[in-house]
């Protein structure tokens, strides 16, 4: 039997309505109901790690996961399933794979219904989830988010839609297996993911989103000592507007690192026009072109990237490439 681990994060799918109507994290997980179900099938362990919205999770949580996936897997876990909040669920997922080594099955799962809502989909993907963290074909492919029957690699995958179930996608790349009636297929195989190793978490590293008509002002706001790093969401494949531009010098001057990715939800960012503000002079001034992720991936891949203590070009190139 394989020895499985459940760490409950909290989310909706550890939610239930209040008196007035609105969702709010029950004080008992009404997923620990379900424990029994699954005896017999797994040798399980069950932890309530936190019971937090997702909008509530911080680095600092995520760490804490690592640190405990890190611990069952020298214990002989064969295989860890993380329920959490849908909103960030990127970002944790995002956060382990970049820091754990991708050999025990990690796969995160949530619900977009609550657990008393009709149709609740929290049971049906703790149980998806649980299949795929047993199976040793889920060995080896890093963190795997687990929704609505699709499985997906954390790299890429994002929430879509506000309420639908089927609200998790890969743009661009598509999802990388499928739920059937007895676990986990796969149709694409996990490109390389070097792993970074961190025993602490640095933050002050920001996410800006370029808008028609954008100025320094929010830049401008950055230019302190604490910031640590800043990633913007430019345009298209990667252009800011010119009046936005003194302002980011400015933060370059202070050897803050600028990671530029698209606000487009397709694609990837690349430095191909040369008009002023396009991306060939974004490049020149020494922003860092980062390919195929949103901006809050890169954010977590940079607030990574700089715990573990990268500068410099070691920091770029780290940066650079997210696909291969
Ligand atoms: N479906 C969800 O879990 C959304 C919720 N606001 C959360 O992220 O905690």
């Amino acid at each position: 039997m394989q020895r499985i681990l459940i760490l409950h994060t909290g989310g909706t799918i550890a939610m239930a309505e209040n008196e007035s109507g609105a969702l709010t994290p029950s004080t008992a997980n009404p997923l620990m109901a379900y424990n029994n179900l699954f005896q017999g099938k797994y040798d399980l362990t069950v932890e309530e790690a936190f019971n937090l919205p997702s909008p509530h999770m911080t680095p600092t949580e995520m760490l804490q996961l690592k640190d405990r996936i890190v611990a069952a897997e020298k214990d002989g876990i064969d295989g860890v399933v993380i329920t959490h909040g849908t909103d960030t669920l990127e970002e944790t997922a995002y956060f382990l794979d970049l820091t754990l080594p991708p050999l025990i099955p990690v796969v995160i799962t949530g619900a977009m219904r609550s657990s008393d809502e009709i149709g609740s989909d929290g049971l049906y993907n703790l149980t998806s989830a649980l299949k795929t963290a047993a199976s040793p074909s889920a060995r080896g492919k890093g963190v795997l988010v687990v929704m609505n029957d699709e499985v997906h690699s954390a790299r890429f995958v994002t929430k879509t839609h506000t309420t639908n179930v089927a609200t998790f996608r890969t743009p661009t790349f598509g999802p990388i297996g499928i739920m059937e009636k007895d676990g986990a297929k796969f149709f694409q195989e996990l490109t390389n993911q070097s792993l970074c190793k961190i025993d602490h978490v640095i933050d002050q590293v920001y996410l800006l989103k370029a808008y028609a008509g954008m100025d320094g002002t929010l830049f401008a706001a950055l230019d302190r000592p604490e910031t640590n790093g800043l990633v913007i969401e430019g345009t298209g494949a990667g252009n800011l507007p010119p009046q936005t531009l003194p302002a980011i010098e400015k933060l370059l001057a202070r050897h803050i690192p600028i990671v530029l990715v698209s606000r487009c939800f397709n694609g990837v960012a690349e430095p191909v026009y040369g008009y002023e503000g396009g991306g060939q002079q974004l490049a020149k001034m020494g922003l860092i072109f980062c390919q195929g992720l949103n901006g809050q991936k890169a954010r977590i891949k940079l607030l990574v990237a700089l715990s573990s203590g990268k500068t410099g070009t070691e920091l770029a190139t780290y940066m650079r490439d997210a696909i291969s």
